[in-house]
C-alpha cells in the first residue's frame, strides 16, 4: 500500500462506519486531523478517518495506532473491521500484583448522590451500588459526610463508593473510591499505592479511547464510560459519546466491570443495557425525581439485580 492509497483507505473506513456512529455524528462534527506521529498507511488512513468521524485528537490517535497494529496482526488492512481487540490498544497483559481488588461485573443500578442522607435513603430503597459525591473543600465536613455515608449503608447490603475523597474513604472503611482522570493525574504513586494497599475498590471515569487506555494503566476495579448523553449536572470537557460509541467501548473493555453514566433516564435503560454494561449510574433520575423512592423502584425494575 503506498501513500497514494491513503485517502481511499480513509474513505473506506468512513464509508464502513459512518452509519454506526451516525446517530450522534450530527452532534460530533468532524475534527481536524492531528499531526501524524508515524507514517504507516493504516495508521495515517485511520487518523484521517477517525477524525472525520468526529473523534477528538487523542482518541483518533489511539484508534489509528490500534488500526495499524490490527493490520499487522491480521496481515492486512480491512476498513470494515473497527478495532476492538485489547491487544491492539496495548490493553493486554494485566499485572495481577498491581490490580485493584475486584468488584462484581454487574454493579446494577448505581446511584451517584450528593449527601450521606441521600446515600442512606437510596440504599434503604434497595439501590445496590451508591456513591457519595459530596463536593466541598471543607476537610472536616468531608470527613463527617463520608463517615455518615458509611454508617448510612450499614445493614442495607449496598456497596458504597466515595467520590474524590480517597483518604477519608479509607479511614471510614468505605467499599470503594471513585476518581476521575484529573483526580488520577493528581495522585502521586505513593498515594495510589496507599489506596491499593487499603483493599478498597477503585472506579475510574473515562470519556473515550485515550482515557480508557490511561485508566487501564492503574488496573482499576471498574471503569465508568461517560457521558453517554448530555448532562446538565456538570460541565463536561468532552461531547456526549452516544450509544454507538458506548457499544464500541464495551466490546473493547470486556476485561473490566463497566458502568455507563451521563444523562441516562429510564427510557434509555434498555438501549444502554443492550450494549453489555453491568451497571448504569444516575444522578438526576433519582435526585430530581418527584418521588425518589418510587423512581428507584422503577429503575430497579429495569435493570438486572447484581
Ligand atoms: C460512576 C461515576 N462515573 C463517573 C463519575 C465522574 O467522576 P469525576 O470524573 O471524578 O467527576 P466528579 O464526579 O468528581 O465531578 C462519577 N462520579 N461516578
Ligand atoms: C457526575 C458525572 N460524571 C459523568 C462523566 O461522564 O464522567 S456524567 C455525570 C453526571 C451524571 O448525572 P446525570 O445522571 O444526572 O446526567
Ligand atoms: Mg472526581
Amino acid at each position: 500500500m503506498t501513500e497514494l492509497h491513503i485517502p481511499a483507505m480513509a474513505q473506506a473506513i468512513v464509508a464502513a462506519h459512518s452509519a454506526t456512529f451516525a446517530p450522534y455524528e450530527q452532534r460530533l462534527p468532524p475534527q481536524p486531523t492531528p499531526a501524524a506521529t508515524r507514517q504507516d498507511p493504516a495508521y495515517l488512513a485511520a487518523l484521517q478517518a477517525c477524525s472525520a468521524l468526529g473523534f477528538i485528537a487523542i482518541d483518533a490517535e489511539c484508534l489509528a495506532h490500534a488500526w495499524q497494529r490490527q493490520s499487522v496482526r491480521t496481515s492486512g488492512f480491512d476498513a470494515r473491521c473497527w478495532p476492538s481487540d485489547p491487544q491492539d490498544f496495548g490493553l493486554a497483559g494485566a499485572d495481577p500484583q498491581l490490580a485493584f481488588p475486584p468488584c462484581p461485573r454487574a454493579l446494577g443500578l448505581y446511584g451517584v448522590l450528593p449527601t450521606a442522607e441521600w446515600v442512606g435513603r437510596m440504599a434503604r430503597a434497595g439501590v445496590p451500588t451508591v456513591q457519595l459525591r459530596f463536593k466541598s473543600d471543607d476537610q472536616a465536613a468531608i470527613r463527617r459526610e463520608v463517615q455518615a455515608a458509611v454508617q448510612a449503608v450499614q445493614g442495607t447490603g449496598a456497596r458504597l463508593f466515595i467520590n474524590d475523597h480517597w483518604q477519608a474513604a479509607i479511614d471510614a472503611g468505605a467499599y470503594g473510591i471513585h476518581v476521575g482522570q484529573e483526580d488520577l493525574d493528581a495522585l502521586e504513586g505513593a498515594q495510589l499505592n496507599a489506596i491499593r494497599a487499603s483493599g478498597l475498590r477503585l472506579g475510574v471515569s473515562t470519556h473515550g479511547y485515550a482515557e480508557m487506555v490511561r485508566a487501564h494503566a492503574v488496573q482499576p476495579s471498574y471503569i465508568a464510560l461517560g457521558a453517554v448523553f448530555p448532562t446538565t449536572l456538570k460541565k463536561m470537557a468532552t461531547a456526549p459519546q452516544g450509544v454507538a460509541r458506548l457499544q464500541a467501548y464495551v466490546r473493547l473493555m470486556q476485561q473490566y466491570p463497566l458502568v455507563a453514566i451521563g444523562g441516562i433516564a429510564a427510557e434509555q435503560f434498555p438501549a444502554i443495557l443492550a450494549t453489555g454494561v453491568g451497571s448504569i449510574a444516575v444522578v438526576r433520575a433519582l435526585v430530581n425525581a418527584p418521588d425518589p423512592d418510587a423512581a428507584a423502584q422503577h429503575l430497579l425494575g429495569l435493570i438486572p439485580a447484581p
